[in-house]
């Protein structure tokens, strides 16, 4: 995709998901959760910084036991093609016989999911579960890796807003835009 500024790719982009959509579809991911951990505590892990804004507000919506914590782990760094995942930030929590949430905006390809996955695993979590806001099915998913929780798909295009961002901008969008 071409680099175009902030402010044409957002007059260019086709609004895919308004925020009543999301928040409703959150409040559906939520209910979704608590009826998966019953009365169980687990760590509440969102992926920094594109999972902050669906955190946010996905973590309003569980009435489970949430215990914060965070990571930061990026392979886009700001442009509109992954490479290789770089760790930031890894949990402050002892994750060993833990039931980790994972909470991310969008399972693409999945490398992201997949590494911050087996990391929590190699730490003795006891199962990890995957929320995510959004999801491009394509097929071009690593094996393996899937999410619990899915608010909305999206197409195979390149998305922003509500958390995403297009070139570290949009980031604060409350709707999903697809260029
Ligand atoms: O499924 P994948 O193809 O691995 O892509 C998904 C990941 O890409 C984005 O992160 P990014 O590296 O852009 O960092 P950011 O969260 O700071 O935007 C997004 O927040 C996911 O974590
Ligand atoms: O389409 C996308 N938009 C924003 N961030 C992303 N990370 C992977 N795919 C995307």
């Amino acid at each position: 995709m071409s680099d175009i500024d902030f402010t044409t790719a957002r007059q260019r982009a086709e609004l895919v998901h308004d925020e009543a959509a999301l928040t409703a579809a959150i409040a559906r991911v939520g209910r979704e959760i608590d009826a998966h951990l019953g009365d169980e505590t687990a760590v509440f892990l969102p992926v920094m910084q594109g999972g902050l804004v669906f955190a946010g507000q996905l973590a309003t919506r569980i009435k489970a036991g949430l215990e914060f914590d965070y990571v930061h782990a990026t392979r886009y760094r700001g442009g509109t093609l992954g490479g290789g995942l770089v760790w930031l930030r890894q949990p402050a929590l002892l994750l060993g016989g833990r039931t980790v949430l994972l909470v991310d905006d969008i399972l693409d390809e999945g490398t992201t999911l997949k590494g911050i996955r087996d990391f929590c695993l190699e730490q003795g979590a006891q199962r990890v579960l995957i929320a995510v806001l959004c999801e491009k099915r394509h097929g071009r998913t690593v094996p393996g890796l899937a999410a619990d929780f899915v608010g909305v798909e999206v197409p195979d295009r390149y998305v922003f807003g509500f958390g995403m961002d297009y070139h570290e901008q949009g980031r604060n969008l409350p709707g999903i835009y697809a260029l």
